[in-house]
């Protein structure tokens, strides 16, 4: 689905490559973490995937193209499969959410039809039913990255990309982010997901690919954040059982939080050793072992608050625990009472607080925070998806619409906007209305110095900002 080889990135002016000689290859259907310290190479890696950057010498092929043979034109046309979510959201601040992610429709010409069934399956999907009308600073930080992510799924893209996705956001609405994801990857989208987010990434228990200066250090199925972060029992968030095997993950957390444990820089995949966590803990001679018996204790003492506080709760709202769900095809989780006392959430941030250990980082190995989210977190997230229908109109013609733009495409043209079920024009210009049959299409420039944020999604080719464009891209809204 994905393949580097032999990747360098170099940019004008670096002494060294963000990336070098890069091969890896992710395969249809996986969630893979991309993992490493800042400036890593992390971003560049996704954007040579969305071909918003060309790499310097390598090929990479994404969904069997060999991106040097799609040219500057057909690059929106070869983004439609791809959906992206940033750190920031960039949604459009004088949009509803709605038009918010009506607008990723609009751009490719979609009929009005299809947007107006398309937009609200979408909306439930990520938990926001109802909240359409909404402008982006009504919204909290957590719905705002929900209308992004429901932006870049609402053309049911194959692989997802998502670049630091719940930087901006708190502990409890990270996990309902990741819960989000997960099953947006359970659905049969690839999800690629660079992230600093140690807990996160421990929790989770995916594929990890960590970058350090450019090169690929290691590369491990079913793993944390830091080597030897290994959660054996459990692969999905969805279907852990509640409550399980916590207290060690925190303490592997812990200790990878002041580098107990830490990655050889010069490694590859195949000589990392993944050392048992109970072993690293006992066999720890770094000075820093004091202040990660610290952390790992004021980890589990915010732990044991959780349990108090979790049975308090328990008792009084008689919820029962879902079961375990099969991975492939959840069922949908039964509900939980709409709020969480509030003094669960403020024992999570403590705890995040007390976990964290001011350590500098070792630039030969990932940098690690405390976790921010555990597991406990994750499981009571809210639910925020709903499990579609098995079959409606809409997800047959997204699926259509999906395998249609893997085929060779030309851009559209009058006959072509016609031939792809749009009503009459090509709204090429995003301010919802389509372009009258027969005005070109706006001309692309070979570099512009900034994008819009149609040609950052990738759903029009760079042609520089235009006058009176209501697309700019903006960041969060508070
Ligand atoms: N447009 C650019 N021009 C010059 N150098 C760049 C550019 N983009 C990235 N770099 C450099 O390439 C290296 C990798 O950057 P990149 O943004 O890919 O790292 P990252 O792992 O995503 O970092 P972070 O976690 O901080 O986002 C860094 O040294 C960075 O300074």
């Amino acid at each position: 689905m994905i393949r580097f080889d032999s990747v360098t990135k170099s940019y004008p002016g670096q002494t060294r490559p963000a990336l070098d000689g890069i091969t890896v290859e992710i395969l249809r259907g996986e969630f893979v973490f991309l993992v490493g310290a800042s400036g890593s190479g992390k971003s560049s890696f996704l954007r040579l995937i969305l071909k918003e950057d060309r790499p310097t010498a390598g090929r990479i092929h994404v969904l069997g193209q060999d991106l040097r043979s799609i040219s500057t034109r057909k690059v929106p046309y070869f983004r439609r499969n791809l959906g992206v979510v940033f750190q920031d959201f960039r949604l459009l601040s004088n949009k509803n959410v709605f038009e918010n992610v009506a607008f990723a429709l609009r751009v490719i010409g979609k009929s009005r039809g299809f947007v107006q069934t398309a937009v609200p399956e979408t909306l439930k999907l990520v938990g926001l039913d109802g909240k359409g009308k909404r402008m982006p600073h009504e919204l909290s930080g957590g719905e705002q990255q929900r209308v992004a992510i429901a932006r870049a799924i609402v053309n049911k893209p194959q692989i997802l990309l998502a670049d630091e996705p719940t930087g901006n956001l708190d502990p409890v609405t990270s996990a309902g982010i990741m819960t989000l994801l997960e099953r947006i990857n359970a659905s049969g989208t690839t999800v690629v997901m660079a992230t600093h987010e140690a807990g996160i990434v421990d929790q989770m228990q995916r594929r990890v690919i960590e970058l350090s200066s450019g090169e690929v250090v290691r590369d491990e199925r079913s793993a944390g954040y830091a080597v030897g972060v290994a959660l054996a029992p459990t692969t999905s968030v969805v279907g852990a059982v509640p409550g399980d095997a916590v207290p060690t993950d925190l303490a592997a957390a812990a200790l990878a939080a002041v580098g107990a444990e830490s990655t050889d820089a010069t490694g590859s995949a195949a000589d990392v050793e993944v050392v048992p966590v109970a072993a690293s803990a006992a066999s720890s001679t770094s000075t820093g072992e004091t202040a990660a018996a610290d952390a790992l204790v004021a980890s589990v003492r915010a732990e044991e608050a959780l349990h108090a506080i979790e049975a308090d709760t328990d008792a009084a709202a008689t919820v029962t625990e879902p079961e375990p769900e099969p991975a492939k095809r959840p069922a949908p989780r039964k509900k939980r009472p709409a709020k969480r006392p509030a003094a669960k959430a403020e024992v999570v941030e403590q705890a995040a607080d007390e976990a964290s250990v001011d350590t500098p980082m070792d630039t030969g190995t990932v940098g690690v925070a405390a976790p921010k989210v555990t597991r406990k977190v994750m499981q009571d997230a809210p639910p925020l998806y709903v499990e579609p229908e098995e079959r409606d109109a809409v997800t047959d013609e997204a699926a259509e619409i999906t395998a249609a733009a893997t085929m060779p495409v030309e851009p559209l043209t009058t006959a072509g906007a016609a031939e792809a079920g749009d009503d009459g024009g090509d709204d090429d210009d995003g301010d919802g209305r389509d372009r009258p049959p027969g005005r070109p299409a706006a001309p692309v420039s070979a570099k512009s110095a900034h994008l819009t944020l149609a040609e950052r999604l990738g759903l029009r080719s760079p042609a520089g900002p235009r006058a009176g464009d209501d697309d700019q891209e903006v960041g969060p809204v508070k």
